[in-house]
């Protein structure tokens, strides 16, 4: 049998100010996958540092962190056959203008005035990443 796997979900500022936390959801669940937990998180600077430890030292670090703390986000746990992957592709390229339609960003995302690069949802990439971020934001989650 194959295993179910984990995979961390966040509906990012930009998602929820933009009302798309159920449109998101419905996807997620009409594919078939689980919702395991769910909750509206105000992150704080810590919390991003330690999910995006590898962006601290990029020139554009400052900018994620006023996007990712100018509005509450929404943090889910999802499981599912094959779901980090799925998931991931199901939320579309990184930059909101370049993600195809029929993906979450590619259809709910967009170019903002103010330059700032915002793009809706966050999705692990791994299952260990997963794993580890799951940890941050759902410190409480049993696998
Ligand atoms: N050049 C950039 N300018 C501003 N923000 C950026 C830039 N590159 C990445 N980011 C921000 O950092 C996040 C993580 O970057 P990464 O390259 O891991 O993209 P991703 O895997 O598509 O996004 P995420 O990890 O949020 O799912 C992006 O989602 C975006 O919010």
């Amino acid at each position: 049998m194959v295993e179910d796997e984990y995979t961390l979900v966040l509906v990012k500022p930009d998602g929820v100010k933009t009302r798309h936390i159920g449109d998101i959801i419905t996807r997620i669940e009409r594919k078939g996958y689980r919702i395991e937990a769910l909750k509206m998180i105000n992150a704080t600077e810590d919390e991003l540092e330690r999910h995006y430890y590898d962006k601290t030292d990029k020139p554009f670090w400052p900018e994620i962190l006023t996007y990712m703390m100018e509005g509450p986000i929404v943090g889910m746990v999802v499981s599912g056959t094959n779901v980090v992957e799925a998931i991931h592709n199901m939320a579309g390229a990184t930059n909101p203008g370049q993600a195809e339609w029929g993906t979450i960003r590619g259809d709910f995302g967009r170019e903002w005035p103010d330059g700032v690069l915002r793009n809706v949802i966050h999705t692990s990439d791994t299952v260990d990443g997963a794993a580890r971020e799951i940890k941050i934001w759902f410190p409480e989650f049993k696998f």
